[in-house]
């Protein structure tokens, strides 16, 4: 292949300035990204060049096509980091074990809406007998009430992970959640070939323990994508100014507009809908102190907002 020649490919797995690419011809191989300023994520569109002799006997990442989504974090030093690139659905699985923490499932729904992507949840070890406590499904409610599709599956036994497959198609979806709640053993079911490691949980406590290192994509045979990503302990979004902190809450921002003034935070405003919801029970009291909890840590990242502008 001569140098100039560049050709399509999609970024598969990302390790900073290596990748795996995979071609428009279907096979994978690894890459380097040139020039220092170029920087790519799993899911990105990507121009590569080589391998060629004067190129090196590896190939080169030479552009990153313009992005219809980036999906992002802030770490802790409060920095912005982009998890993936493309991605029309963010899948938050959560399980009855480990204990879930839905203020995080919250966090990565809002977000993916703050992305302009889709939410879902899937509901893992439904056999478990924890997925019968009515205290949990009360809470996996609360999603289904806020207009989240919500599946309830066992990613062990086949039948149960049909609905999954269903819901792909046609998406570029993101498998996020705690350590250990079950998403590699999903991916392995959907995808066989991505040979995800999977390990048991810690007797003791019953928390994961980060078998998966690297954020991988993988097609389906039954149609759409799939990205396995490494379980997180804690995740925010990248700053945004309070008014939008709502768009990550479907159920808030539908009341948004009967509330008395068009700027309200439905903190203590006079005339606000949501406050009404709340004291009539019609809202989720728990998912509202999520919001609450989001504009809080959002106001804690507004210096590095304002530095960004
Ligand atoms: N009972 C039960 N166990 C499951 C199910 N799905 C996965 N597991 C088990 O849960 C444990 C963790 O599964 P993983 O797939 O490694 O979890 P993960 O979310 O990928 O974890 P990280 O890679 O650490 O983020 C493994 O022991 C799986 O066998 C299920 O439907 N039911
Ligand atoms: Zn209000």
């Amino acid at each position: 292949m001569s140098d100039a020649v560049e050709t399509p490919a999609r970024v598969t797995e990302s390790f900073g300035r290596r990748v795996i690419v995979e071609t428009s011809a279907g096979s994978r191989t690894s890459a380097e990204l040139f020039g220092k300023r170029l920087t790519c994520v799993c899911g990105d569109e990507v121009m590569i060049r080589g391998p060629s002799q004067s190129s090196g006997d590896v190939a080169k990442v030479v552009s990153v096509a313009p992005r219809r989504s980036l999906f992002a974090r802030t770490d802790s030093r409060g920095r912005t980091e982009p998890l993936a690139a493309n991605l029309s659905l963010v899948i938050v699985i959560i399980a009855p074990n480990p204990e879930p923490d839905l203020y995080i499932a919250d966090r990565y729904l809002a977000g993916a809406a703050l992305a302009g992507i889709s939410g879902a949840l899937i509901v893992n070890k439904s056999e478990l007998p924890g997925a019968e406590d009515p205290d949990f499904q009360a809470r996996v409610n609360d999603y289904e009430r806020a207009g989240y599709p919500v599946l309830r599956l066992s990613a062990k036994n086949e039948p149960t992970v049909a609905p999954v497959r269903e819901l792909l198609i046609n998406q570029s979806a993101m498998l996020v959640g705690q350590s250990g709640v079950g998403k590699s053993t999903l991916t392995n079911r959907l995808a066989p070939e991505s040979e995800r490691a999977t390990r048991t949980l810690s007797d003791s406590t019953g928390e994961g323990r980060h078998t998966t290192v690297s954020t991988a994509l993988f097609r389906l045979a039954s149609g759409g994508e799939l990205i396995d990503s490494p379980g997180v302990r804690d995740y925010a979004p990248p700053p945004v100014e309070d008014a939008m902190v709502q768009v990550g809450w479907p159920e808030i921002l539908k009341l948004a507009p009967e509330c008395r003034f068009n700027n309200c935070l439905h903190l203590r405003e006079p005339g606000c809908a949501v406050l009404a919801a709340l004291a009539e029970n019609t809202l989720s009291a728990r998912r509202y102190e999520s919001y609450k909890r989001l504009l809080n840590i959002m106001r804690g990242l507004a210096p590095e907002y304002e530095r960004r502008r």
